[in-house]
């Protein structure tokens, strides 16, 4: 609960902060560069291994400090505590949110309960290290007793992009004895491209889903089941290639998996926080257990950063209130995420998830509906790539896109100047959305190229660019299991104390679930039943009768 019950925004710390950007609407961050030799140093942070400058943002000391006031205001310190103690800050599902136990290993009891779920977790980490030791060492094979080569991992949404992320980006930790593949998409064409790449004999398939009783998942299951069958598995193969990753082992059960095949997931983890527990399987099997402990340790540093440091140097704290700054007080409808960093790829996919699942929201955690912008649209790409795409609306658009830098100082492929060009790159990019370029230096630039006046004329003002487009810098050495675990885990709570700010609750989804109740209803039409009251409506209706003019 926030701890002033007036509305947020007629909280003197929010009236305060719209006063302020009202105060700074003219005073470009060129301007504040010029004023102060060391703003650079004074808005730079570190905590968990990893480095933030956050100097190229439309701050003052005045604004940080507010912004600061507005989160003690809302209760974040306390609201942290709640998180990281196990109280039901999931009020509409009446649930902990605990991802940050996952992490929690040789740490202190927590608590849900009455009953300390360490030993839990512990369990499950343990069995994860036999299990992945198990099919690495080739004790456990497939059913004509030959080493596994391939594990297929099938799940969606947070069972899916979280460990996708990982295994991607840390590619250059990987054992190289298994071939990871992911499924998620209903679209048949996602299992059929990864069945026609591995052997039934040496395939391992995961099933990642926390109720089981995902469709997507579920149908992609049985699909892979039927094709073991079908290449000479029998019903003990099936128990030998399956393992599910689960809350609801009943139904793993039913589906066919041994129950010394079913690992662990707990309802106090948010399906997109879940990337630390047993679901992270597919990473264990790929880098090895000491690299997953190794990820896990980097969250736990970022976790003890966030719950300890002063929010002033606070990492997600910071990140979070620059964001509230921009959606509430700017207009900013949506936040870009840009890696440099090519095993960054699937970042922005775990990203909007993470953050658009969470704080997609209009009503307060009482229900009531909220007065002002909440979560934006999380968007991006790994740049350079982006630079030759979309940058052109970052830096001449008529929207105001703030973004996140990411690149870590030493590559793990250091070939050429390749990396001293790519971060060159990434400082040319924040430098020239916070500077810009003014009319009168466009022009002088026209005037060296030798062009006649009318041309300048003609041109300089398609060559202004506005500038004081902000930017933050997130560095770290080089991307390790321990930085990318502090790195996921800094977004993690970053999304918190936005939801903290706004007083949504995080951790439901409930917006997900009417399309999935819709489907049902229209799935059973196209198969030739009755329309409903779902699925009557003259476009949809329309639409059924194309696709079973066209069914085979
Ligand atoms: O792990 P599962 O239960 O299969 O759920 C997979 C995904 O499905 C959903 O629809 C939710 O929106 C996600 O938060 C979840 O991660």
């Amino acid at each position: 609960m926030p701890l002033d019950p007036a509305p947020l925004t007629s909280r003197p710390e929010w009236r305060a902060l719209a006063s302020l950007q009202q105060g700074l609407k003219n005073t470009p961050m060129r301007t504040l560069f010029e004023q102060d030799p060391d703003r650079a140093q004074r808005y730079f942070t570190e905590g968990a291994g990893l480095s933030l400058d956050f100097s190229k943002n439309r701050l003052t000391d005045e604004i940080l400090a507010s912004l600061m006031a507005l989160a003690r205001q809302c209760g974040v310190p306390e609201r942290t505590e709640a998180m990281f103690l196990g109280h039901r800050i999931n009020v509409t599902e009446a649930r902990p949110a605990l991802h940050t136990a996952l992490r929690n290993t040789g740490g202190n009891a927590v608590m849900v309960d009455g009953i300390d779920i360490m030993p839990e977790v512990e369990q499950s980490l343990a069995r994860m290290a036999s299990f992945t030791d198990d099919i690495l060492s080739g004790r456990r094979t497939g059913y004509t007793g030959k080493t596994f080569t391939d594990v297929v991992s099938i799940g969606i949404g947070g069972s899916f992009l979280g460990p996708k992320l990982v295994c991607e980006a840390l590619k250059p930790y990987q054992n190289g004895q298994l071939r990871g593949h992911f499924v998620a998409n209903i679209d048949g064409s996602d299992i059929c491209e990864v069945l026609q790449q591995v052997t039934p004999e040496t395939t391992l398939f995961l099933i990642q889903s926390k109720s089981f009783r995902t469709q997507e998942t579920l149908e992609n299951g049985q699909i892979a089941r039927d094709w073991l069958l079908e290449n000479g598995g029998t019903d003990t193969a099936i128990a030998q290639h399956f393992v599910a990753v689960t809350a609801n082992s009943r139904e793993a059960e039913a589906f066919g998996i041994a129950s010394d095949n079913i690992f662990p997931m707990w309802d106090w983890v948010g399906g997109r926080y879940s990337l630390w527990s047993a679901i992270g399987l597919p990473i264990a099997l790929m880098v090895g257990m000491t690299n997953f402990h190794a990820l896990l340790s980097g969250a736990r540093a970022m976790d003890q950063h966030f719950r300890h440091t002063p929010l002033e140097q606070n990492l997600p704290v910071i990140m979070a209130m620059l964001g509230i700054w921009y959606s509430n007080f700017w207009g900013a409808e949506s936040h870009a995420i840009l890696p440099y960093d090519h095993y960054l790829e699937s970042l922005p996919a775990h990203l909007q998830q993470l953050d658009m699942e969470s704080n997609g929201k209009c009503v307060t955690q009482d229900g009531e509906p909220v007065s002002y912008p909440t979560g934006p649209i999380i968007w991006g790409g790994v740049g350079a790539n982006g630079q030759h795409a979309y940058h052109q609306l970052l830096h001449q658009g008529t929207r105001l896109i703030p973004a996140d830098f990411i690149i870590p100082l030493q590559s793990q492929n250091p070939v050429g100047e390749h990396h001293a060009i790519l971060f060159a790159n990434c400082l040319s990019q924040t430098r020239a959305l916070m500077a810009g370029k003014t009319e009168e230096e466009a022009r002088q630039e026209l005037e060296q190229e030798g062009l006649s006046q009318d041309d300048i004329a003609a041109l300089a003002p398609h060559k202004v660019i506005h500038g004081n487009k902000p930017s933050n810098t997130l560095l770290m050495d080089k991307l390790t299991p321990e930085t990318l675990g502090a790195l996921v885990a800094l977004y993690e709570h970053r999304t918190f104390v936005q939801g903290v700010i706004w007083d949504v609750d995080s951790f439901d989804q409930w917006g997900v679930e009417l399309g999935k109740q819709m489907g049902k209803g229209i799935l059973d039409q196209i198969m030739g039943g009755p329309a409903t009251k779902t699925t009557s409506d003259s476009s949809t209706e329309q639409l059924i009768r194309l696709f079973r003019s066209k069914r085979p």
